[in-house]
């Protein structure tokens, strides 16, 4: 691997807290740096490299790390003092990293900024000579969301490919580092007898739920004015689905399964706005209790707007118009301070078409499921009918769980994975633009009818799976809710 230098704008910040410099220093510790990579963090506070390490230094105190390791990893660090619209701090920044025109340093930029700075942050790196690539590679990592809406999506990456080619642009969407995430592709592709039932005639119906516990986090200042849609289930939530729908791509390169990603993306059946109603539900969370603890309802949590209606929750029902998948519905639904923290994609099997046991009633009788779960755990589990013990011909759940489902402390954090890939140069688990943009395509109409409807918002009790408008809106009889791997409907409630 080549020596590189990353760059963190907002290397203060909470991502960089929490995902960047932990991911940076687990590589560092499992001897996946080479000895010359950097770490510049660039800040507009009065600090200097020792400041800098000392600041660090804090952070990692919390996780458990190892003295020698720890001190060559601080030894990677240096900080540029400067602010993101200080025309001065480039050049600095330009000096810093190229002396006397030395031009064949490889140099990761990644933006740890809020969104509407990536534009304007990647502008100022080309016009100070910082885009080109004369001797090393530039590479630039793009935080979500790449945009607001399609509109403020095409601006930017428009700004973006004035200074930088496609090639040199990294989009990220951390849920592609997830190794569950990843683990549909192998559990598809790998294995023969899944794929002649991955389709409209076997599977009835599929779930994709992300869940947490936690609220704003003291990141209500981005998410207000973003809200469930856009933070979750324009990214992350229709990557997921991407790879659950896609058709085998011709091999593993990036371009081949971004391809596939788009084709399942474009077949989306668009949303009239309106039948948007009929479609997509949204909710704000009200005080409850999370783990027997009192917790606020969103509008009392610090700085968010006396009147907001931004929604915490968020769920969709979506059709994917091709050969495969005609009809069948991909439930999307994410929520803050719901009752467990879990992601997990859930793929209901239709009923066998006769029914030989007649001992168990075709209401009891169990579909099957087959469960990926993404967090906290990850594991694959299949449900499938077994005869229960006695003399009857009842059947009865059995659950059969892949070798390494479990916690698993080694598990690698999705960060990990994308910043080594991205020195790497493999671009696989990155979103090229034309993902990004059909992906607003899906979402923009609903958005559209959710900022004119903006006098009222459904509330739901921290703590519950949501409002029950989503569960009458997209429940069938037959059909519950997969929210974790132990539970349903029933033990959530
Ligand atoms: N935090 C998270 O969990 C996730 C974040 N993201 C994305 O990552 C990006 C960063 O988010 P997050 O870390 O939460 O945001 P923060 O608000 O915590 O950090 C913003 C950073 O930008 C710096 N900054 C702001 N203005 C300037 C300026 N004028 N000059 C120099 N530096 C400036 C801040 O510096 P200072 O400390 O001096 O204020 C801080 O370091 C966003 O795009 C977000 O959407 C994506 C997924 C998850
Ligand atoms: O990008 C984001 O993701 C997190 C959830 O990520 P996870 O890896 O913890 O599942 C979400 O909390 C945040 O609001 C969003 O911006």
């Amino acid at each position: 691997m080549e020596d590189c230098t990353y760059v963190i704008f907002g290397a203060t910040g909470n991502l960089s807290r929490i995902k960047l410099i932990p991911a940076l220093y687990h590589l560092d510790a499992a001897g996946r740096l080479t000895d010359g990579m950097k770490v510049v963090g660039f800040g507009r506070r009065d600090w200097d490299d020792g400041a800098w390490r000392s600041q660090v230094r804090g952070w990692l105190a919390e996780k458990q790390t190892e003295a020698d390791v720890l001190e060559r990893f601080l030894a990677r660090f240096h900080f540029c003092q400067g602010d993101l619209a200080d025309e001065a701090a480039y050049p600095a920044l330009r000096e810093m990293l190229l002396g006397e025109n030395d031009f064949s340093h490889n140099i990761v930029f990644y933006m740890a900024i809020r969104p509407a700075e990536f534009g304007k942050v990647s502008r100022k790196l080309g016009e100070c000579g910082l885009a080109g690539e004369k001797g090393g590679w530039r590479r630039l990592v793009i935080e979500k969301p790449f945009g607001y809406d399609l509109e403020s999506a095409e601006s930017l990456n428009h700004s973006l490919s004035r200074d930088f080619r496609e090639s040199q642009i990294y989009r990220i969407d951390h849920y592609l580092g997830k190794g569950t995430v990843q683990n549909v592709l192998v559990f598809r592709f790998a294995n023969l007898m899944l794929e002649p039932l991955w389709n409209r005639n076997y599977i009835d119906h599929v779930q994709i739920t992300h869940s947490e516990s936690l609220g704003t986090e003291g990141r209500a200042g981005y998410y207000d004015g973003a809200g469930a849609l856009r933070d979750m289930i324009q990214s992350h939530l229709l990557q997921v689905l991407t790879l659950v729908a896609m058709e085998p791509p011709a091999n593993l390169d990036a371009e081949s399964l971004r391809d596939e990603k788009v084709k399942v993306l474009r077949s989306i059946r668009p949303i009239p706005q309106s039948a948007v109603n009929a479609h997509a539900v949204r909710a704000q969370y009200t005080a409850g209790k999370i783990n027997g603890e009192k917790v606020p309802g969103y509008l009392d949590e610090p700085d968010v707007p006396e009147h907001s209606v931004t929604e915490t929750y968020a769920a969709l029902k979506l059709f994917i118009d091709n050969w495969r998948w005609r009809n069948v519905p991909f439930f999307l639904r994410t929520g803050k301070r719901m009752a467990k923290g879990n992601s997990m994609v859930a793929i209901r099997f239709k009923h066998p078409p006769q029914q030989l046991f007649r001992e168990t009633q075709i209401e009891q009788l169990e579909p099957n499921w087959i469960l990926m779960n993404l967090q906290p755990n990850e594991c694959i589990r299949m449900e499938m009918q077994v005869k229960q013990n006695g003399l009857e011909m009842r059947t009865e759940t059995t659950r059969l769980d892949a070798s390494y489902c479990g916690i698993n402390p080694d598990q690698l954090d999705a960060y990990e994975a994308l910043l080594l890939d991205v020195i790497e140069g493999d671009h696989s688990l990155f979103l090229r633009y034309d993902e990004v943009s059909w992906a607003w395509k899906v979402v923009d109409p609903i958005l559209k009818v959710w900022s004119v409807e903006r006098d009222y918002i459904t509330g739901y009790n921290a703590g519950s799976w949501g409002p029950p408008e989503a569960d009458r809106l997209f429940l069938r009889q037959d059909q519950y809710w997969r929210n974790t791997l132990d539970g349903n409907d029933e033990e959530a409630s």
